[in-house]
């Protein structure tokens, strides 16, 4: 696929909406603007204004439509869009300081400039207009990406991505079914592919252990690793454990209902850890790995965002440092590898994910799943967005 996408030379084609485009040009992007501007350059989407709860989320009919401001960029129709905990996480300012920094690097704007902030980071949708430097797509064509979060979220009819960012999209999913995948399955991807460095070629026989495996980013892990053979150990609720086995998963520890640490202690140790729920974890899991055997524990959770939040950019990425290195060296000298991981938007990534999810790899079991998961948050912890579920699941241009 990286072949393909260096190889082919696609030219971008101008949609009829160019001539509006042009004009909201020079309006700032993701702003909300008068009614009284032409329907054809706003569109609807679900913002917030300022950091807080729910009540926080507003649904406005007159946000800009996105243009492309760099060649590589890629404008999408968005067909769904799905929430991640750290949608909810953002919605109360969590990571606003390292994000602003990344939207701001020369602190040009003031404070609260970055509002209205659209939510969402997972976007199943059709390419509507490319950059003249993107070669790999073009206008029609169904794909879906995971947008960092210092861009404008997906929650809105239309987002700009960079075309390193897509991918197209799983011919056996639709795009609802697609949207609730790249955010969680790129994190998982990155955990146990890049910084844990297991791959379908090394990991036959290979013990998993993955703890908090019933939320999004486990149940992609599982699959994943159950595809390349490795034998899964997962820790969830009593009540997600039919779920995990259905995924695959060999054995299933319930952490509700006793001690996980001395459950652990009848099975041997591990080749691989992932955890999706650090505080107190970190204490204990790395004693379950083997030792001496390039055995790794890589966590998802991290103090990285929030230091930044706490401490400063300066003193927050300092004391990030000195962290993750002195935990990695401590772990070094007792025979097991300490590692964090995080998100990575990347189109490559994701052509090898929906290739596996196209071959049935991570079986159908998945798609089961992701709509399990999406109404959790969408009910649970994003209550407003029910009010208009339809512009959240598909957004529908107003007649
Ligand atoms: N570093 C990064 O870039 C990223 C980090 N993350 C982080 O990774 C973590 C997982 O993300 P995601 O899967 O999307 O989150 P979810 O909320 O979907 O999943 C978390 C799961 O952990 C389970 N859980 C909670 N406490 C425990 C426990 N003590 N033992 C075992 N399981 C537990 C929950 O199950 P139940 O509700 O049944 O108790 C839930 O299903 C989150 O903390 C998230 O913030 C995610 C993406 C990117």
């Amino acid at each position: 696929m990286g072949f393909l996408r260096s190889c082919m030379l696609r030219r971008s084609a101008r949609t009829a909406a160019g001539f509006w485009r042009s004009q909201a040009a020079r309006q700032p992007p993701g702003r909300e603007i008068s009614t009284t501007c032409p329907r054809s350059t706003v569109m609807p989407a679900w913002v917030i204004d300022k950091y807080g709860k729910n009540e926080v989320l507003r649904f406005t009919q007159n946000m800009m439509i996105p243009v492309i401001h760099y060649p590589n960029e890629v404008i999408i129709k968005v067909h769904a869009a799905s929430v991640n905990p750290i949608d909810v996480n953002m919605r109360s300012g969590y990571g606003a300081t390292a994000l602003n920094m990344k939207r701001d690097p020369l602190h040009i704007k003031t404070k609260g400039e970055e509002f209205p902030l659209t939510l969402g980071r997972d976007v199943s949708g059709v390419v509507m207009e490319c950059g003249l430097d993107v070669r790999y797509f073009k206008p029609g064509d169904e794909v879906w990406a995971a947008v960092p979060p210092w861009k404008q979220g997906t929650l809105s009819e239309f987002v700009v991505v960079n075309g390193n960012e897509v991918s197209l999209k799983p011919k056996s999913l639709t795009h609802t079914q697609a949207a609730s995948l790249p955010y969680v399955a790129l994190t998982a991807w990155s955990a146990i592919n890049k910084v844990g460095g297991l791959n379908d070629k090394n990991c036959t026989g290979k013990r998993v252990l993955i703890l908090g495996a019933s939320g999004g980013v486990g149940t992609f892990a599982i699959q994943v690793m159950k595809a390349w053979d490795a034998h899964v150990t997962a820790v969830c609720s009593q009540d997600a454990s039919e779920l995990v086995r259905k995924l695959g998963a060999d054995d299933v520890i319930d952490y509700k209902s006793g001690n996980v640490e001395e459950q652990l202690k009848s099975l041997k140790p591990f080749d691989f850890i992932l955890d999706n729920v650090g505080g107190s974890t970190e204490t204990w899991a790395l004693n379950f790995l083997k030792k001496w055997s390039g055995a790794t524990y890589v966590t998802l959770v991290t103090p990285f965002l929030l230091n930044m939040d706490r401490l400063g950019i300066a003193d927050g990425m300092l004391q990030t440092g000195v962290t993750v290195g002195s935990k990695a060296l401590k772990h070094f000298w007792q025979g097991v590898h300490y590692r964090w991981a995080f998100f990575m938007a990347s189109g490559l990534y994701l052509d090898d994910i929906a290739k596996l999810v196209d071959e049935g790899k991570p079986r159908n079991y998945m798609i089961e799943n992701g709509l399990l998961l999406f109404p959790k948050f969408c009910g649970f912890r994003f209550g407003p967005l029910l009010k208009k579920p339809f512009l959240f699941l598909k957004f529908q241009r107003p007649s």
